[in-house]
């Protein structure tokens, strides 16, 4: 995103000079705002929402409609008939439009209604310090983000969306992500400078500022507080949407399948006209005056109703699932690429297990029960969890101080450990997987030269034993340590959650610590924790297996401990790979070995990130589910991101599924749901296509055979308009339950192959009639004749129309029977009511249609029963049910 050096925003200025002077000029304080000044600044600042997030209104939206392709090449139809004066053409090509923009713009609005209120269920909120009066404490409490005003301070966490632009009040070792701004994917330092950026105002780079922190950046590591200074239209992120244009995605699986189908009818479209035009001369000697007829043709070989129906799909499964709680579909085509996922990453812990660990055993560096490893465990996780400020309590930490207040209450060695007074933490985060505690020892003096302080850290045995020059006392070397890293080892291959614990006593000082200072400690012992399986995990692994979903696990968890998980729920584990493996691998060699593996451990966010990319690269959808700040980056290059609910914001505002909860049972419900829209979508194009295919090619025989035009173009339009209205049934059509067996994605190449068998078998059907037609009107004269072939073919095409959309409604299995649910019942026989009786009509002489003969209909009823067993044959005979 480029930024004008000029470009000093509400956020810069509002935020020049020092905190004191910041906080002077928003009236407000470190303690926050009174309730009633918040109020009175919401009514004068209006709400804080974000502008890209205001959904349209519905004349925009309408004004909007005619930009979609099809609508496009209708437009342009329309206005070459309008050039050739053919008004009739024009005129229906019009009405066509508005038809379409209609419905596309009613579709499009509902669905974002419902998506609104769905948002507002999943309201991000920030964490605010307000008071009730001025002379009241300040209070700490969650406000949804639209309510933020200037002057409020606001407190910031890992995990957490930067809520509006903010002027740091203070932070510890806070770094944020500020990607959606500056496209830079490394984390930045902000820090709180009070004497202000001191640039005399000059124009500066607004992302420059370390004491500013923007909206839409999020906090990657350690905390902060900072007082809004913009909200609304006025911060830095609302000021460069208009020239960032939002953030680009890379095309997803619903972009390459179904706008790629689009983009090739379009072209197939362009090019009907002037082929109609050629053949019309060349074997005719007719000139321009085929142009409307010409026109018509390309009209009836558009599906314009396709927005209509993918909308109308895609909104209705988003509905359903949303219904029942428990999937929420914040990017309506992100159901489409569930539908067609076959490979999901997830993480373990939480997914396939519980995320309730418990304390299994603690020993010391000999091997041996050891009670007091318990007690530096319980020190680290007491005051990491205090100091830390963490968005949810770490479960590890607390099941860790759940045994040692157990071990207390027994009076068993392991209590004590609150006599230790913290002084700082340094919790673990993305990439880093162990925290460390500084803390005073109990009764030591604070302020003498004597003064110590100890350091307590416990994390991954990898990243502690590199750091411990000792174990229990005693030098620690290479030998040592390889002992160590296998017992920890073999803790793992138990199932195991196992953490290292070491401590380091210094001498005491006032400069803040840093992960330079964990270094040469004395390692104390493991404690290891144990995780039960998820109780629904194995059954919904094995669904998605029968569903044809290959899931992989993404890990930071020891390589051991995740293949015995994944064991327990019979998920074969086979190789494990390590972040370390990852790094030593070019992307290509990657895309090979992520093919092939289930497990991935000890995994930072980069690793899930490039696993994913990799299985992108090699040719499967991919679905990434998970839930903390380190799952951000391969949630943002999944095709399909999935969070819980309960996830940090981050990950959630980046998701494009939300589940209620980390259950895979749910996501396999939802898979199936977006493989059921894939396949009404697939449905109608198949439908429609064939129709559309097979009228094109006996329009153009019939107009190279007959002396006059086979169907006229108010014909060929009043004729679309009758499909396209009984085609948007199929958005309601429900697939027979084997149609949702495999991962299912619109396959141009298969969708070709599928309309041009059908289309000819629909042509051979209208050549057919046209066989009939001959016999029936024998004794007509021209005229009379004329008029009766365009009322025959008119009936004919309802009728084959109604027979195709029950016989190719939802796959094969619809040839198997099941029940046509109701819509396209309805439909069906509402098109065979107008194809039998709109040539009896009163408004079948303005068409150029008079009534049959009964002979005709007796021959049409063999066409139609020959047809329909030609069609049901074909159809029985396709074997790729996900595919189309
Ligand atoms: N509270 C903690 N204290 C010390 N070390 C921790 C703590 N939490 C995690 N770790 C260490 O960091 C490692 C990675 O943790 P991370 O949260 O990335 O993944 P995980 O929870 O093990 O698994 P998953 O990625 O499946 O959710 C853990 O295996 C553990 O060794």
């Amino acid at each position: 995103m480029a930024w004008a050096p000029e470009a000093r925003t509400a956020a810069v200025r509002g935020a020049d000079g020092t905190t004191l002077e910041v906080l002077r000029a928003l009236e407000s304080g470190p303690r926050g705002l009174v309730e009633e000044e918040a109020e009175e600044r919401l009514v004068r600042h209006g709400e804080n929402t974000f502008p890209g997030r205001r959904p349209d209104s519905w004349p925009r939206r309408f004004a909007r409609s005619p930009r979609d392709p099809f609508t496009a090449v209708l437009l342009v139809l329309g206005l070459v008939s309008a050039a050739v004066a053919a008004w009739g053409t024009a005129c229906v090509i019009a009405v066509l439009v508005l038809v379409s923009c209609v419905l596309r713009t009613t579709g499009e609005h509902r669905a974002d209604r419902s998506a609104a209120a769905l948002r507002d269920l999943l309201a991000t909120t920030a964490t605010v310090r307000r008071r009730a009066t001025a002379a009241s404490p300040p209070l700490t409490r969650e406000l949804p983000v639209d309510q933020l005003v200037p002057g409020d301070v606001v407190l910031l966490a890992p995990g957490d969306v930067v809520p509006a632009d903010l002027r740091l009040l203070r932070t510890t070792a806070l770094t944020v992500h500020e990607a959606t701004l500056t496209g830079e994917s490394a984390p930045v330092e902000k820090f709180v400078d009070a004497d202000g950026p001191g640039d005399g105002g000059s124009p500066v780079l607004p992302l420059g500022h370390p004491h500013l922190c923007f909206q839409g950046s999020s906090v990657v590591s350690g905390n902060g507080s900072g007082v809004v200074v913009a909200t609304g239209a006025r911060t830095v992120l609302s000021g460069a949407l208009p020239r960032a244009g939002g953030r680009s995605r890379p095309p997803s699986p619903f972009d390459r399948s179904v706008n790629g189908i689009a983009w090739t009818l379009i072209r197939f479209t362009l090019l009907t006209a002037p082929l109609v035009l050629i053949v019309s001369a060349l074997l005719r000697g007719r000139g321009l005056e085929t142009l409307p007829f010409a026109v018509a043709v390309a009209v009836g070989l558009t599906p314009e109703m396709l927005p209509v129906v993918v909308t109308t799909a895609l909104a209705r499964g988003a509905a359903l699932l949303a219904r029942d709680g428990e999937v929420i579909v914040r990017r309506l085509p992100a159901l489409h690429d569930l539908g067609a996922v076959d490979v999901l990453c997830v993480d373990k812990t939480g997914t396939l297990t519980e995320d309730r660990p418990v304390l299994a055993l603690c020993e010391g560096p000999d091997g041996r029960a050891n009670p007091e490893v318990l007690r530096w465990a319980a020190v680290n996780a007491l005051w990491t969890l205090h100091l830390s400020e963490l968005p949810v309590p770490d479960a590890l930490d607390e099941a860790i101080l759940d045994a040692a207040e157990e071990a207390a209450g027994e009076g068993a060695p392991g209590g004590g450990f609150e006599e230790f007074e913290g002084l700082e933490a340094l919790p673990c985060g993305p990439g880093r997987r162990l925290s460390t505690a500084v803390v005073r020892p109990p009764g030591d003096p604070r302020f003498a030269l004597a003064a110590r302080h100890t350091l307590v850290v416990k994390g991954a045995p990898e990243d502690v034993l590199d750091r411990c020059a000792q174990a229990g006392g005693a030098e620690l070397g290479a030998d040592g340590r390889e002992r160590l890293a296998r017992r920890a080892g073999e803790l793992a291959a138990g199932g195991l959650r196992v953490l290292a614990v070491a401590r380091a006593t210094r001498p005491a000082r006032t400069r803040p610590y840093t992960p330079a200072d964990e270094r040469d400690l004395d390692f104390v012992g493991f404690v290891a924790l144990s995780d039960a399986p998820a109780p629904t995990a194995a059954e919904a692994l094995a669904v998605l297996a029968r569903h044809g979903v290959d899931v992989k696990v993404l890990t930071g968890d020891h390589p051991g401990t995740a293949a015995r998980v994944c064991r327990e729920l019979g998920l074969a584990p086979g190789e494990v790979v390590t972040g370390e493996r990852i790094d030593a691998l070019a992307d290509a060699e990657l895309a090979r070995l992520a093919a092939r593996t289930t497990v991935f451990a000890r995994c930072a966010p980069e690793h899930k990130a490039r696993v994913v990319r990799a299985l992108r690269a090699a040719g499967h959808t991919t679905g990434f589910l998970g839930d903390g700040v380190n799952d951000l980056a391969a949630t943002v290059a999944a095709d399909v991101g999935i969070c819980p609910r309960d996830g940090v914001d981050v990950v959630r505002e980046a998701a494009d599924v939300v589940l209620a909860s980390k259950d895979l049972t749910a996501l396999d419900r939802a898979i199936v749901a977006g493989r059921r829209s894939t396949g009404n979508i697939a449905a109608y194009l198949r439908i429609a296509l064939s129709s559309n295919v097979g009228n094109v090619i006996a329009m153009l025989v019939a107009g190279l055979l007959l002396p006059f035009l086979p169907m006229l173009p108010a014909q060929v339009l009043v004729q679309n308009l009758c499909f396209d209205a009984a085609q948007l049934a199929l958005a309601f059509d429900r697939p027979a339950p084997g149609a949702h067996l495999r991962p299912a994605l619109l396959r141009p190449r298969a969708l070709l192959r599928f309309v041009t068998g059908f289309g000819l078998l629909n042509a051979v059907a209208d050549l057919a009639t046209f066989g009939v037609l001959a016999l029936a009107l024998r004794s007509m004269g021209p005229e009379e004749g004329q008029f009766a072939f365009h009322a025959g073919w008119f009936t004919e095409n309802l009728l084959t129309q109604a027979l195709v959309m029950l016989l190719l409604r939802s796959g094969r299995h619809a040839a198997e029977g099941g029940r046509v649910p109701g819509p396209i019942r309805l439909a069906t026989a509402a098109l065979a009511v107008v194809g039998l009786l709109l040539p009896l009509s009163p408004l079948g002489p303005p068409l150029s249609m008079t009534p049959l003969p009964p002979l005709y209909y007796g021959l049409l009823a063999l066409v139609l029963v020959v047809y329909g067993l030609l069609l049901a044959a074909a159809r029985a005979r396709q074997s790729s049910p996900s595919g189309v």
